[in-house]
């Protein structure tokens, strides 16, 4: 007899378990906690204002970056990015940020940490994620694409500068509508990290 797998195809990966109100520098947003169904990892997302309307919502799928979001690293641009998105959703006074427990493209903290070492020896963020045997990109958007499903959310207008990302979100069925460029946070400990985004990554600046 066949063996029946313990999820269905189609089924959700994630569960909505949570949620609360969050008062920020920027105003008061909602935050949903969210389940992974399996690992039990946990992901968050804040939202503001109402999406029954259907209208397309603007959205930041950011993805956890500890040393940038949490601990002031100059690195990378992404604290920027992560405040940059709140204050355009509070001014807009409806969007979503999905906060996507998806450290260092996917390879983790730890790994990223080894990263850093070896591009603090020469090697670019693409090169240093390669010497450990790990692709350029490891993240998967499917999560994302549940969450918004349970935040009732269609349609997006993403903050990004990354139109790869853009190709993998609709990859996993995520209506992108727009792309709207978030370019914060660029000073000389990230420049390098930034330049090499654009040209081995593909990240989109100053268009
Ligand atoms: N492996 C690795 N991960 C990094 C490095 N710098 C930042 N990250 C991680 O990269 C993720 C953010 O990636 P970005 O490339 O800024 O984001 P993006 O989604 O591709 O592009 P934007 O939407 O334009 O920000 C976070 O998970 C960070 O932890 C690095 O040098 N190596
Ligand atoms: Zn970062």
């Amino acid at each position: 007899m066949q063996q029946q797998s313990a999820a269905a195809p189609n089924a959700p990966l994630v569960r909505h378990v949570a949620r609360c109100k969050l008062p920020t520098q920027w105003g008061e947003f909602t935050m949903h906690g969210f389940e992974e169904v399996g690992t039990g990892k946990e992901h968050v997302a804040l939202t503001m204002g109402d999406f029954h309307d259907g209208e397309p919502a603007l959205v930041r799928l950011h993805s956890e970056c500890l040393t940038g979001d949490a601990l002031f690293s100059l690195r990378c641009d992404c604290g920027f990015q992560l405040a940059a998105a709140l204050d355009a959703i509070a001014r807009e006074g409806r969007g979503a940020l999905l906060y996507l427990r998806q450290e260092g493209r996917g390879i983790g903290l730890i790994n990223k940490i080894r990263a850093y070492r070896l591009q603090d020896g020469g090697a670019d963020t693409v090169e240093a994620n390669e010497q450990l045997g790990f692709p350029a990109d490891a993240r998967d958007f499917r999560i994302a694409h549940d969450m918004l499903a349970e935040l009732r959310i269609g349609k997006v207008r993403v903050m990004t500068n990354n139109p790869r990302k853009i190709d993998t979100l609709r990859r996993v069925g995520i209506e992108v509508v727009e792309r709207v460029p978030l370019e914060v946070g660029r000073n000389p400990h990230n420049d390098k990290y930034l330049d090499t985004k654009a040209e081995k990554l593909g990240h989109l600046f100053g268009l």
